[in-house]
């Protein structure tokens, strides 16, 4: 079942269109990423789908059709800058967040699952970068969403704190949570998403799983290794998979698709050769990005 449906969707700002005719559909239970480099749209995207813009055109559907008063009941929205007051204590928040639906989640037990249950007398401005985002999600939670749209939620925590984050947005899907990610971090996407649409300048560049993102990548597979001085190439010249092969001294570089690995490694045993330091490398979501749009989106 589709959870959310964004048709041809625009918005613009002034004269200039930062939103110029996105279309996604999102599955009930997937982890669904936004990617794309800074100023894309992805945030203007993903406030149009939780009802804080008003599109210039298109239309977003949110579970069926929902009305925006019952959006705002089923659907659990965390922002890039939503700070909390500095002096606002953790349960606090949590209660005040709570009597805004009709049908609270138990924030004591919610607080517990993110890890933030010996924090909840401390004030907002005392938490580190991470137990500020871990209260953003929990409070994003506190109504029981079907739907959670998390924007940027890793975006200045440490590597630790990103893959703890990580983890618990896995355990939220398991809940039976469909979640919207909007990211820029490559790592995050490949890791949690199930499928991603890939957006650049306001327009839509790709949708599909990120393995079916790097596939579109010709040549996204790279075999290297060193061979004795008498190794011929020409075998691994005439695989299907391959489309190049280089060689400088011992050193053998395989370019190509596919089970690439495989038919070399199969291609060298036939061979009788034994390679050393034989190492072999796929092409991330950035060499996507790049071969779709022809920028990188890492900054
Ligand atoms: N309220 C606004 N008024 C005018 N321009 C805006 C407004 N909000 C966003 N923009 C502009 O719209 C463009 C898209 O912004 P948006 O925040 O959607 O991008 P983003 O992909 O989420 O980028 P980032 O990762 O930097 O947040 C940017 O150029 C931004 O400066």
């Amino acid at each position: 079942m589709k959870v959310i449906e964004v048709n041809g969707l625009r918005k613009k700002y002034r004269d200039r269109f930062v939103v110029d005719g996105v279309s996604f559909s999102v599955e009930e239970g997937e982890i669904f990423g936004v990617l794309g480099p800074n100023g894309a749209g992805k945030s203007t995207t993903v406030e149009c789908v939780a009802g804080l813009r008003v599109p210039d055109a298109g239309t977003v559907k949110v579970l069926g059709g929902l009305h925006r008063a019952e959006i705002k009941e089923r659907l659990g929205v965390q922002l890039q800058s939503s700070a909390m007051p500095a002096k606002i204590k953790v349960w606090e928040a949590m209660e005040l967040y709570a009597s805004f639906y009709r049908e609270p989640a138990d924030w004591r037990a919610l607080i517990e699952r993110v890890g933030l249950a010996e924090k909840r007398n401390a004030r907002y401005a005392t938490l580190s970068g991470g137990q500020k985002q871990r209260l953003s999600i929990a409070l994003a939670l506190v109504g029981n969403p079907k739907v959670a749209i998390l924007d940027e939620l890793t975006t200045g925590l440490d590597p630790q704190a990103r893959r703890d984050t990580w983890e618990l947005i896995e355990q939220i899907r398991a809940d039976g949570v469909t979640i919207l990610l909007v990211t820029h971090f490559m790592e995050e996407a490949e890791r949690l998403c199930d499928r991603l649409a890939l957006i650049d300048a306001g327009r839509l560049v790709a949708v599909d799983s990120p393995d079916g993102l790097i596939a579109r990548v010709s040549d996204s597979q790279r075999v290297t290794f060193r061979a004795p001085a008498l190794f011929d190439t020409a075998p691994l010249t005439d695989l299907p998979q391959v489309s190049g092969v280089r060689r400088d001294g011992a050193r053998v570089e395989v370019t190509g698709s596919g089970e690439l690995l495989l038919a070399v490694t199969t291609a060298l045993a036939m061979a009788g050769v034994v390679p050393k330091d034989l190492r072999a490398e796929q092409a991330t979501l950035d060499d996507a990005f790049l071969a779709l749009t022809g920028k990188k989106i890492s900054t």
